[in-house]
């Protein structure tokens, strides 16, 4: 069986309102990409890692991650204007032998062994799985100012990554949501647009996504207390 792994990074971080693309910044000294990738290449269930830049950072990428860090398992991809883009893009990268793939954001680096472990079981038997967190607030659906409704809380789940596929399925599912010009802020959603089942396994609160200025504070805390699987 052949596990890949496509990690999205070739966003530009506008949210963090910083000049280096955020995957790029440093915590404690090292890159967030290098914590992601870390926890990647030392699990031997995955065989490849494909990291997907945007064009301008790919010579960064190459210099700053790939040759200081010694990644042997990882090959570099361009992204594109979207996350979805840059994923298929990363998905046509993989080997043609890949079975499962792990599509994992580059800067949620407190991902863990187990939720990435995790996730590939149940894509063996389910073939499409979300990873995620039930929500801890009330949420309410708004419109034009005003609370349209409440949905029942015990439904409702943060979706995170990683996002565990048969490699085949996920592929067909960016591939069809690419000829209706679908765009969706996930992978499952396009899975679930082909009326798949998609299970949700639980994930980790910790398993943030790094996208404005305050997650660095939290980070740098989450990395004091040893949260993550990288090697420190
Ligand atoms: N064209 C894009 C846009 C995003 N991503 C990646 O998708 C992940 C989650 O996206 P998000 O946090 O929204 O990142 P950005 O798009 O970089 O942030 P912003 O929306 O603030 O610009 C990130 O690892 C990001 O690099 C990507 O691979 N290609
Ligand atoms: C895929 C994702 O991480 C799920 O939470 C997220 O939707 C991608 O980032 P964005 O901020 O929604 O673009």
């Amino acid at each position: 069986m052949k596990v890949a792994a496509v990690i999205a990074a070739g966003g530009r971080g506008r949210r963090m309102n910083s000049t280096l693309s955020k995957q790029f910044l440093m915590l404690k000294g090292r890159p967030i990409l290098y914590y992601t990738l870390n926890t990647f290449e030392n699990l031997k269930e995955i065989d490849e890692i494909i990291l997907v830049v945007g064009s301008s950072d790919i010579v960064y990428a190459q210099k700053e991650i790939l040759l200081p860090y010694r990644f042997r398992k990882v090959k570099l991809a361009e992204g594109g204007k979207e996350r979805q883009d840059s994923v298929y893009n990363g998905l046509r990268s993989c080997s043609p032998q890949t079975d499962i793939v792990v599509i994992h954001d580059g800067v949620r680096p407190f991902v863990t062994r187990k939720i990435i472990l995790d996730s590939i079981e149940a894509a063996k038997k389910y073939k499409a799985v979300g990873v995620g967190v039930p929500v801890k607030d009330t949420i309410k659906v708004v419109d034009k100012g005003f609370i349209l409704n409440t949905p029942d809380r015990k439904t409702l789940w943060a979706i995170q990554t990683p996002q565990t596929f048969e490699y085949s399925l996920i592929l067909k599912a960016h591939e069809e949501a690419r000829k209706s010009g679908f765009y969706g802020t996930d992978d499952t959603v396009l899975v679930e647009r082909l009326g798949f089942p998609v299970v949700m396994i639980e994930g980790a609160y910790e398993n943030i996504k790094i996208t404005t200025p305050e997650d660095m504070i939290v980070a740098e805390a989450f990395l004091n207390m040893g949260y993550g699987d990288f090697k420190r």
